[in-house]
């Protein structure tokens, strides 16, 4: 599907006009149908949108909040999506949200993407919002290069749902949505910033392998038009 990409002067502009973009389509959704759900990234880039949006006045009661992906690391981890979710989305008027986490204590990673599942599975029929974040290796989501569980995740036939990954350039073992759980999301949208990240997504617009960089997956066959957001 197609991208429209949106540049901006600087990372303030580019949050001020994003958390305007996610704030009108949440507010649609909940008076289109009295609920409105998101999935967001982790890592550092999405602070300043978490910023701007957690001031969004909307009816933030009607709306759930989760994750793309997570380490599988409790939310007290300084590495926890989930505490960058809370720390800069979770409060002022988005403080009235319903935040659905990832990681659950269980037995095995497999069987806390099994509960997130479940909790989650209400929520991402589609998202109307989904935000991607985007690695230096070209990583999106926990899609990491060479994934153990890449292929599986990519494949638009899988279910909808979270699922484990381990890869070299992870870290942790992560829990991370499905591409079919995030790529109808009316609106689909990769935030990154700084001239490396640009130099990243022209490498991949240029090639056609998704095992090397499988941000070329959404790229290339997303479901919903791809709204790329960057600011140097
Ligand atoms: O758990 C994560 O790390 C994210 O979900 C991941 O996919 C992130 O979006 C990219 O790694 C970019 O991270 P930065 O914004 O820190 O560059």
């Amino acid at each position: 599907m197609a991208s429209t990409f949106h540049e901006f002067a600087n990372g303030a502009d580019l949050a001020t006009a994003l958390a305007d973009k996610v704030a009108k389509q949440l507010s649609a959704a909940i008076s289109s149908k009295g609920a409105a759900s998101i999935a967001v990234s982790g890592g550092s880039t999405p602070k300043r949108f978490f910023e701007a949006l957690s001031g969004k006045d909307l009816d933030w009661t009607k709306v759930s909040v989760t994750l793309v992906d997570e380490r599988f690391v409790p939310a007290d981890s300084p590495r926890s999506n989930h505490l960058l979710v809370a720390t800069h989305l979770l409060k002022d008027k988005a403080a009235a949200t319903t935040f659905i986490p990832l990681y659950h204590e269980a037995a095995t990673i497999d069987a806390a993407a099994e509960i997130a599942t479940g909790k989650t599975a209400s929520i991402c029929n589609p998202f109307d919002v989904a935000i991607l974040g985007m690695g230096g290796d070209g990583h999106t989501a926990s899609f990491f290069p060479r994934g153990n569980h890449l292929a599986k995740a990519l494949n638009l036939s899988t279910p909808r749902g979270v699922m484990t990954m381990a890869a070299e350039g992870a870290g942790e073992e992560r829990l991370t949505f499905t591409f079919s759980s995030l790529s109808d999301a009316p609106l689909l949208v990769l935030h990154i910033e700084g001239q490396e990240k640009k130099d990243v997504l022209a490498k991949a617009e240029a090639g056609s392998d998704e095992t090397d960089m499988p941000i070329r997956a959404v790229l290339n066959r997303a479901v919903s038009p791809l709204e790329i957001y960057w600011a140097p």
